[in-house]
């Protein structure tokens, strides 16, 4: 096929190649652009997505999640390894309590199925809703995670107390001290065939070096992992354990941070900045590269040819593209610097390129198409805030918001983030004028990743098949070779690439909102029911008789159906 149709120039000329397309003064994201369909002479199974975060980092997955305090902590670093992917630790946190969520990451081999709830000795269970959707609460000598396990309450022996006063007593007075466990280093299989074994409803599992408790993990839980679809091959690093990054800053302090970050196993450093152009920055790539010559580290983040060029001259092993492209952030309005997301990945990486630099497409990414266009124009990599934060393993719990299940995301750059853990990036300068950059909001229930990245992982398969891609690698060359055909889309071909035109739909394309297999069907039809009053103009209303029928049908078909109504 690539002497016959790849090669030979088309008769006519048919669409534009990407260096004509990005050089005539646009500012182009993903949704301006569209790829003509080329040739397909294989299936879309075929199609890899093997890929390299950096010079020495292969992943099996292109998926990073974003080092931000509601997107990457421990179970989602472990959930994107299991998936072949890498999570980057958010360094919004002292460098301790960073550690401790890395050590948490890859003393498991398997991803967190649940969000264990902890108490200490001391505290008391006043109902039954603090149990949420575990079997058990873990009691801890600290009261949080990371910390030894006294004893465990399972909500079965807490709803069969009958005496009030006993349910009001210390937890220390009824809980089951010394509960059986078993290691964290436990496979999968292990764990499963334990719990058969022994007829238990969960076990807890804890680090063998630490003694801390990591994670509880649940028979239903078992089970339902065992339905999820298959990922990429599990990232590892060389310690055999998962492959876990970290994010720094470009301070003094970060050095120290660097120093515990490694200690704890970091297998890759990003340092996190808007504006990654900087003296600061390149002091600190020249530091790690001098001090850690082991340790790969990713500069950014930059848009432009020339700051890649000097990042790349500093010695980076990765570059993170994107300024103003994410959903949170306000930078192109507020300090009116940044760049439209696709023209970005396309000019970085064409020159990151020529140096063997893989280049990370960071933000702006809302759907499967928007990781495809990010691949197809250069970029190794993508990273991720929105899409996973909805997530069961992005941290903090769901809440109900106007009849939503939705979970916290914001802004790193937003006041609320910066007055958390930014002291030291101000300096503890309690006078200095902070200027906000990004804004706190919440993103819908999305369910686990580990179900929902290897759904995007299939798609992305498909839009590469179209293009006539068999793997990244043979898309990047046919974007280097002008074979690769685009187009500008108009306001009104956007709308017509969209859902246009229908009172209702069940549908797997975007714009989406997915409602997670945990969402139970009286909560599925209450959002299609606040969706259907929130709609756009062209709204119909529906009797919420049949909402409920649709979204029960839709609820046992698949956990990943989209509701949508226009
Ligand atoms: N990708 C994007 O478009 C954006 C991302 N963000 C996110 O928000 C967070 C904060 O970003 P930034 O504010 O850019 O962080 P930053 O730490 O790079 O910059 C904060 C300020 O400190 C200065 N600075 C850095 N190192 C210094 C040193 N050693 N000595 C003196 N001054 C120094 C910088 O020049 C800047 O004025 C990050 O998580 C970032 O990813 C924020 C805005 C935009
Ligand atoms: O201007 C900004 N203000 C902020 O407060 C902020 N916090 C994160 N980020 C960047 O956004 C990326 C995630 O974007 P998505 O939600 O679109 O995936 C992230 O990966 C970051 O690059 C910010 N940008
Ligand atoms: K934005």
């Amino acid at each position: 096929m690539d002497s016959i149709l790849a090669g030979a120039a088309p008769v006519i000329d048919d669409g534009f190649p990407a260096t004509k397309l990005f050089s005539q003064g646009y500012s182009y994201t993903y949704d301006d652009v569209i790829f003509l369909p080329h040739y397909i002479d294989f299936p879309a199974d075929s199609v890899r997505l093997d890929t390299k975060l950096t010079r020495n980092i292969h992943l099996s997955t292109p998926c990073v999640a974003s080092p931000m305090d509601t997107v990457t902590e421990s179970a989602m670093a472990a959930a994107l390894a299991h998936l072949g992917g890498v999570g980057i630790i958010h360094s919004n946190n002292s460098a301790s309590d960073q550690s401790a969520l890395i050590r948490a990451a890859k003393a498991r081999r398997f991803p967190s199925l649940s969000d264990p709830i902890v108490v200490s000795s001391s505290d008391s269970i006043a109902s039954v809703s603090e149990f949420g959707s575990s079997p058990c609460i873990l009691v801890t000598k600290t009261g949080a995670k990371n910390s030894g396990l006294l004893g465990v309450v399972s909500k079965s022996d807490w709803l069969a107390m009958d005496d009030v006063n006993n349910k009001e007593a210390r937890v220390s007075d009824y809980m089951v001290k010394s509960p059986v466990t078993v290691p964290s280093s436990y496979s999968f299989e292990d764990v499963a065939g334990y719990l058969a074994n022994s007829k238990l409803d969960f076990v807890a599992m804890v680090d063998e070096g630490s003694g801390e408790v990591v994670d509880v993990v649940a028979s239903a839980d078992v089970e339902r992992i065992k339905g999820y679809p298959r990922g990429g091959v599990p990232s590892l690093g060389a310690d055999g354990k998962f492959l876990v990054g970290a994010a720094i800053g470009t301070r003094e302090a970060d050095k120290e941070r660097l120093e515990h970050l490694v200690k704890a196993g970091a297998n890759v450093v990003v340092l996190d900045s808007s504006q990654g152009n900087s003296s600061y920055q390149i002091e600190m790539i020249k530091y790690v590269k001098r001090t850690y010559p082991e340790l790969d580290v990713i500069g950014g983040n930059v848009v432009t040819m020339y700051q890649a060029q000097n990042l790349i001259q500093a010695g980076v092993d990765g570059l993170r593209v994107g300024m103003g492209s994410g959903s949170i952030c306000t930078t192109q309005e507020v300090c009116a610097v940044g760049r439209g997301q696709a023209t970005a990945v396309y000019k970085v990486s064409s020159i990151a390129e020529q140096s063997g630099v893989p280049v990370i497409a960071d933000g702006g990414i809302s759907n499967s198409g928007h990781i495809v266009k990010a691949l197809v124009l250069g970029a190794s990599t993508v990273m991720m805030g929105s899409f996973l934060a909805g997530s069961n393993e992005a941290p903090g719990a769901y809440e109900f918001q106007g009849g939503h299940r939705v979970k916290k995301y914001r802004g790193m750059g937003s006041l609320e983030a910066m007055t958390k853990g930014s002291d030291a990036r101000y300096l503890g300068d309690k006078e200095k004028l902070k200027i906000a950059q990004g804004v706190v909001g919440a993103v819908a229930d999305k369910g686990s990743v580990l179900k929902f990245i290897p759904y995007s992982m299939q798609a992305v398969k498909q839009g590469l098949q179209d293009l006539g891609a068999s793997s990244l690698q043979s898309a990047h060359d046919l974007l280097r070779s002008g074979v690769l055909r685009l187009e500008v889309r108009t306001g009104a071909a956007q709308i017509e690439g969209g859902v246009h035109g229908l009172a209702i739909t069940l549908t797997m394309s975007s714009p989406i909102t997915m409602v997670s297999e945990e969402s139970t069907v009286e909560e599925t039809s209450l959002h299609l029911k606040s969706t259907e009053t929130s709609g756009s103009s062209h709204t119909e209303r529906i009797p919420s008789s049949s909402l409920s029928a649709l979204s029960r049908n839709a609820a046992l078909t698949s956990s990943a159906k989209v509701f949508l109504v226009t």
